[in-house]
């Protein structure tokens, strides 16, 4: 980080009034002070590589430039990635350090985030002997192409076809109509030679299911598609520029029997078909990335926060007092209702996704040993919670952009961008309504065992209890907020349920009642998502190791969360838990308290996060608040700026206005 001494004397001040040690903060966030150091020394590496700097800013490349500049870099990356693990004997720590070289989205993305994990994920050992090793290694490199130009959430309908022959015990892959073209796969545009293709298995004439295949579609050497194979790339996007979205189509394209993942369902040579113990295990991998979503989200919400923070700190603008300067806009009550939810969203959502990633890998050993009981909760948690996270990130992050007024929207201060990015999760990997009517189908299930008695998993646990404290009195504690947002759930579970239930006592079929409770059923999901992201924030922060200064900081921020999502809920709560006018009174002016307390603390908040100016890449966000310098001297970089006059002066203007004088 830059030294005090050439910071704008706002941040300097702001700093001076922290209550707490930024450095215990930055520790407890990653996990240890020896992770920061790890991840910090990683991070050192990376930006010392002269050639990761960019000469000027991608956004006046083309769009071919920045694909091949975001190649170029991602290369290099990757070396340094492997210099690390051949000196340490282990992969570098988490870090987030890829935000600062490629900017946007890298095309190795789907290599690292999907093609590797799948292959360890659905793959017989034999299948990871042979392809691990070629992909860990960049000697291959790969995709997971699933969506095609037609279906993208119903994968059960994908057109993509693999026909057994057992002649020459061989797939033949075959795109039979324009949309069962293979659409969206990042990397699969110009950069990959290989992917897991996810096709509908025939065997005999006779349909398996959707499987996933992998399947070479460049030449090693020249880079071309191998016969047989259309491929290219989709276009520019709202982002994800140098992801390097593609399409694909196969022509009678062959690959061998042993290409077919196999962990699960098998094909053996004769055109046997092998079921495995769970189709649903098939999606493996979506839900791993689902849960890394949460964690992503975290990061997005941080990055946003600390850029709209500091300017906001460094920003004077009109005055709170006529008699007084010109007020720093962080000190509007409204400026920071706009930002302190953002910085508390991210802690929620880091103790969201560490929640999720123990239950994630509970529920991997449990298949291991062939136990699937656990199974449907983690899709149906892991299915709301990067539903919700992702909407709210991106609400989150386009907030912290609109309050940096005006230069909020340049492309310097990085969040037009890191909105792009962001919002993008709200449909990939599982489109939010999709997702949420999946979680909806547990909730159901959930319910109705409740009204059996049944003993329910602990997620939807809250559902019994519920049930049985209906008629408490609300409490104005954090903790009784929790149980207020589980009595919404509870209410709206229960709604949702009763009109299924109403529209087939008219006669309705269970699928047709199902579609017209299904705003309902969306909203009961929700409902249940706040409700598990306010007890696991709420119970991570009460069980914290920080010390009394943190620990007071980091439970005004859960508390400024719960009371948040109250006030913007308070009409759930009065229809649906025992919350009165005066309470919400009451937390209405508990929440501008706990914005006027976390105030002091907002930079140091932000510093908490330990994102550096090259990650945050932004001209307003930077730790020495440089605005205004950085401002001028990026719009410098503008190659308009590169020249006194421009040709278009001489081939347009003039002639116009002199032909305005005729
Ligand atoms: C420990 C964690 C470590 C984290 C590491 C982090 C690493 C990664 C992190 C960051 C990101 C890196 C990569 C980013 C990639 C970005 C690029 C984007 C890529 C993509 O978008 S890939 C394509 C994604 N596509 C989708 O998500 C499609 C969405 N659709 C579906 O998933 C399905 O179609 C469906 C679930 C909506 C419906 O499926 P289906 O019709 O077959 O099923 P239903 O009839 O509705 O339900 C039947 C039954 O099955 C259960 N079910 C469904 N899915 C699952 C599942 N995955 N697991 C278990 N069970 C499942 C469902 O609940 C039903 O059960 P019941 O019958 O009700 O009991
Ligand atoms: C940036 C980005 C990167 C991507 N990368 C990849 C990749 O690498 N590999 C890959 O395979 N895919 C990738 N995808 C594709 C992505 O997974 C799909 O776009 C996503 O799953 C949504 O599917 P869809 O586009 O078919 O949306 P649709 O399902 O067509 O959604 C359109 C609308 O229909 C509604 N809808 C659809 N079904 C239902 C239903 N059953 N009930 C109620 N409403 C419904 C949705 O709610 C939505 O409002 C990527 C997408 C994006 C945006």
């Amino acid at each position: 980080m830059s030294t005090e001494t050439k910071c704008n004397p706002d941040l300097v001040r702001e700093r001076a009034k922290c209550t707490f040690d930024v450095n215990e903060l930055i520790n407890l966030f990653y996990g240890s002070e020896k992770a920061t150091k790890e991840r910090r020394h990683f991070e050192d590496a990376v930006l010392a590589v002269k050639e990761l700097k960019d000469a000027i800013p991608e956004e006046y490349l083309s769009h071919k430039e920045r694909y091949e500049n975001g190649v170029r870099k991602a290369t290099i990356l990757r070396d340094v990635y492997r210099d690390y693990k051949a000196k340490h004997n282990r992969d570098p720590p988490p870090n987030q350090i890829t935000k600062a070289v490629i900017k946007d989205i890298s095309p190795f993305l789907l290599h690292n985030g999907m093609f590797v994990p799948t292959i360890a994920g659905q793959g017989t050992p034999e299948q990871q002997a042979e392809w691990l090793p070629k992909a860990e290694s960049m000697q291959i490199i790969g995709t997971y192409a699933q969506t095609e130009l037609g279906h993208g959430s119903f994968i059960r309908g994908l057109e993509t076809i693999a026909t057994y022959d057992p002649k020459t015990e061989e797939f033949v892959l075959n795109n039979p109509t324009l949309t069962s073209f293979k659409w969206w796969p990042g990397g699969l545009g110009s950069t990959v030679n290989h992917c897991v293709v996810v096709a509908q298995l025939y065997i005999n004439g006779k349909s398996h299911g959707i499987h996933p295949f992998i399947a070479q579609i460049r030449d090693l050497d020249t880079h071309k598609p191998l016969p047989g194979v259309k491929v290219g790339e989709i276009g520019p996007k709202m982002g994800f520029q140098t992801a390097n979205n593609g399409f694909l189509g196969f022509d009678n394209f062959r690959i061998p029997r042993k290409n077919m993942l196999m962990k699960n369902a098998q094909v053996l040579k004769d055109g046997t078909f092998v079921k495995g113990i769970n189709e649903k295990l098939t999606y493996g991998t979506m839900v791993m990335v689902r849960v890394g979503i949460v964690g992503d989200c975290s990061f997005y919400a941080a990055l946003a926060a600390t850029i709209a923070v500091r300017y906001s700190a460094v920003r004077h603008q009109s005055h709170i007092k006529a008699s007084e300067p010109e007020a720093q806009i962080l000190d509007y009550l409204t400026q920071q209702h706009k930002l302190f939810i953002a910085v508390a969203s991210s802690h929620v959502y880091r103790n969201a996704y560490l929640w999720m990633e123990k239950m994630y890998t509970n529920v991997m050993k449990e298949l291991s040993q062939d136990k699937q009981d656990n199974l449907p909760e983690l899709h149906a948690t892991a299915c709301c919670l990067k539903a919700v996270c992702s909407r709210d990130a991106g609400s989150l992050v386009e907030e912290c952009r609109l309050a940096c007024g005006g230069h909020g929207y340049m492309a310097s201060s990085n969040l037009p961008l890191t909105y792009g990015v962001t919002i993008a999760a709200v449909t990939y990997e599982g489109e939010r309504t999709v997702l949420l009517l999946q979680t909806a189908r547990y909730l159901m299930k959930a319910w109705m065992a409740a009204l059996k008695g049944k003993v329910l998993s602990p997620s939807v646990s809250y559902l019994l209890n519920s049930l049985k404290e209906s008629k408490k009195p609300w409490q104005n504690t954090p903790e009784g907020i929790v149980k207020g947002f589980q009595h919404v759930s509870f209410g709206k579970v229960k709604a949702a349920y009763e009109t299924i239930q109403k529209y087939m006592k008219q006669g309705k079929d269970y699928e047709d009642a199902w579609n017209l409770a299904s705003v309902q059923l969306v909203k009961a999901s929700e409902a249940h998502s706040r409700a598990i992201l306010c007890e696991v924030s709420w119970e991570a922060v009460c069980s914290s190791s920080a010390s009394p200064n943190l620990s007071r900081v980091l439970q005004q921020l859960a508390q400024l969360y719960l009371t948040y999502w109250t006030l913007e809920t308070s009409g759930d709560l009065l229809l649906y838990s025992n919350i009165t006018k005066d309470d919400l009174i009451i937390l209405r002016d508990k929440y501008e308290e706990l914005l006027v307390a976390i105030r002091p603390n907002a930079v140091g908040l932000v510093d908490g996060f330990d994102l550096r100016d090259e990650i945050l890449n932004s001209t307003l966000g930077s730790y020495d608040g440089r605005v205004y310098e950085r401002l001028m001297e990026e719009a410098l970089k503008s190659p308009l700026n590169q020249e006194t006059v421009n040709s278009s002066f001489h081939k347009y203007l003039k002639p116009m206005m002199e032909k305005a004088k005729l």
